[in-house]
Parts: structure tokens; sequence; C-alpha cells
């Protein structure tokens, strides 16, 4: 096959994005907004976004962050919490103020302590969402302190999803950031109502990538990097064609400070290079004709929203990814993949 110096794809969509708030969301969002049309907006505020004037409020601040000539719209989500109230999701999928509901199992990432104790506690919450159609995002992690880092995704499978999958059968589901066998697999064999998103970090590193010549924090993000076996298998499945993967970046900016420390925050600012990394991915699989339903058409049929009227075009071109990025009133942030060339670049006009 001869070499593809340009890929044209309909305008992305990003189905897991943090945008933060201030400061920091005026300096992040262009990097998501001027290359996608849509994301889902992660609710992990630190007071975290439980109730509907809040998420409405939070959307607002998004859209007057906005660079003038951006065309970008936010896809509200709320948190999950032992204490939401059915009738107050429905209500709010039904006003289109949110488009899905975030399950964080308490203390299993960053801004998650208020997050679900159990999924009975939850339960006539789940059960309305699937009577109304309205997706569950889940970080699929158990936190129970004695089971290996390594191990919380594939454990969390067999313990939390899969009962919860007999027991709503039709419920809505997005497996949120995989990164093991497991989870490729659970996805490929699954049904139509369960589909999963994938970040560049987990189908382009694997674990070595924490410790390479030294430690490396802004590799550290949650669900952590895993062995280079599932990386294979994750990119393979998400390169395969399956419609139940779709972009999912988990941009997750902290400031330098927090992530170069005694205790270092989990997530990568992967926003300004993650469609880069796709490409070089789906390249690398041999399979760049299927990048365009991974970035741009799986998500949109998962959420029956129309794909995007615009169109974005890859270049084979090298790509630079910036050392640090200053963002002002805030100070630097360091984008994943700092200082790194990457052979794919977004065409500018
Ligand atoms: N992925 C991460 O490591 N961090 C995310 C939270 C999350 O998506 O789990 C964040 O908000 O920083
Ligand atoms: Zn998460
Ligand atoms: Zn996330």
């Amino acid at each position: 096959m001869s070499e593809r110096l340009s890929i044209t794809i309909k305008k992305p969509d990003d189905w897991h994005l943090h945008l933060r708030d201030g400061e920091m969301l005026k300096g992040v969002l262009p990097y998501s907004s001027l290359d996608y049309a849509r994301a889902i907006i992660m609710p992990n505020l630190v007071k975290p976004l439980k109730r509907l004037p809040d998420i409405i409020a939070y959307q607002e601040r998004v859209l007057a962050a906005l660079p003038v000539g951006h065309r970008f719209t936010p896809l509200m989500t709320a948190y999950l919490s032992d204490d939401t109230v059915a009738s107050e999701i429905v209500e709010g999928y039904q006003h289109g103020i949110l488009k899905a509901v975030k399950l964080y199992p308490a203390h299993a990432t960053t801004n998650s302590a208020h997050g679900v104790s159990s999924i009975s506690a939850v339960l006539p919450v789940l059960e309305s969402m699937q009577k109304h159609g309205i997706a569950l995002l889940i970080h699929g992690e158990v936190t129970d302190s004695s089971v290996d880092v390594f191990e919380r995704e594939a454990r969390f499978l067999d313990t939390v999803l899969l009962p919860l999958m007999k027991l709503l059968p039709e419920l809505k589901i997005v497996l949120e950031h995989v990164t093991t066998t497991e989870a490729a697999d659970l996805i490929m064999d699954g049904p139509a109502n369960l589909a999963a998103t994938v970040t560049p970090q987990h189908i382009f590193l694997n674990r070595n990538a924490l410790f390479q010549g030294g430690l490396r924090p802004h590799n550290y993000c949650l669900p952590i990097l895993k062995k280079e076996q599932h990386r294979a298998r994750l990119m393979q499945a998400v390169t395969s064609g399956c419609q139940r993967f779709f972009l999912g970046t988990d941009s997750a900016p902290h400031e330098k400070h927090r992530k170069e420390s005694a205790c270092g925050c989990a997530g990568a600012f992967n926003a300004p290079v993650a469609l880069s990394v796709y490409a070089q991915v789906f390249e690398q699989a041999n399979a760049l004709d299927k990048l365009e339903a991974f970035t741009s058409i799986n998500g949109p049929k998962f959420y029956q929203v129309p794909v995007n009227d615009e169109s974005i075009t890859l270049l084979k071109k090298n790509y630079v990814v910036p050392n640090s990025i200053a963002i002002a009133g805030i100070g630097e942030v360091i984008p994943f993949l700092a200082g790194e060339t990457l052979s794919w670049s977004i065409k500018r006009e």
C-alpha cells in the first residue's frame, strides 16, 4: 500500500474531556474547541457538578470562554452520587441540559471523593436512566486498596460492570478510558448498548513509559498505563473497525507543580496532541481507513446525534510537541508527550 500523506476526516468529537474551571478553562479550552465540534464535559470539578443549576452555570462559563470563531458544543454531564435524585436527572436530560451521567466509584480518581459508594446506592437512578435511554459513563476501577493498581479495571469488570449489565441489560453504558485486554474483549463481544472511549496515552504507551530513565509524572494518569500486551490488544481492537470504540481523550490538565510533586496528580493534558497520536497509532496498525469512524462517526452513532458536517485534514508532517504551555493566571501546564516529535499534524488554513 502506498504511504498516505494526508487524510481528511469529518470533524471529530471528544467524548471524554476535562476542561476544569476559571483561568484553566480559558487556557485549555481553545485546544479542544479548535479541532473538535463537540465534547462530553466531565463533571469532576473541585465542587462536583451534581445539580442542574450548577451544570447550567458551568456550561455558560464554558461557552463564555470560547475564542471568537470557534464553534464548539459542550455536552454536559451530571456527577452521580449516593444522593442523586432520579427525577432531576430525567428532567435535565429531557430539557437538553445534560447528555449523560458520570459514575466515579468514590475515591477512584481526581476529585471523586463524592463518588458512588455502591451500585445499590444509586440503583433507582440507574433504573430510570435505563428507562429514558440516558447513558451512564463509568470510570471503571475498583478502589479497594488491597487490589493491585494494575488490576483495578479488570476487577471492576467482573465485580461491578457485569453484574450491573445483568441487572439493567438495556442501560446505555460507556466504559471510559479502557486500558486492558479484558475490557477490549468485553466491548468487542458485548451488546450494542455497551461502548468504550479510548485515550491516546493508553493505545500509544505501555507502563514502561512511567519509568523511562526516571519517574515520568506526565505519563501518570488513571487508569494507570498497562503492560505492552494490553496496549497492543487495545490498539488492535480499536483499529479493527468495531463501532463501539470511539475517541475520548480524557485530556485532564493539572498545573505543572501538581504533577511534578511528591504526590503528583493523575491526568495527562493531551488535547494539543491527541489527534496526531491517534493518527500515528492507526497508521502503525495499517488502519488509517478506520480512523474517521473512531474519531467522528462511532461516537455520534452511539449518542444518536448527527455526524459533523465540517471536515479537518491531517498531514503526514512532523509535529513537535511544545515543552510547556503557558496558561494565563495559572502558569505552566506540561502537555502529554512534551518535546517529542509526532508524525502527523493538523492542517491549518
Ligand atoms: N484520568 C485521570 O488520571 N484524571 C482525571 C480523572 C479521570 O478521568 O479519572 C482528572 O480529572 O484529572
Ligand atoms: Zn476516569
Ligand atoms: Zn477523565
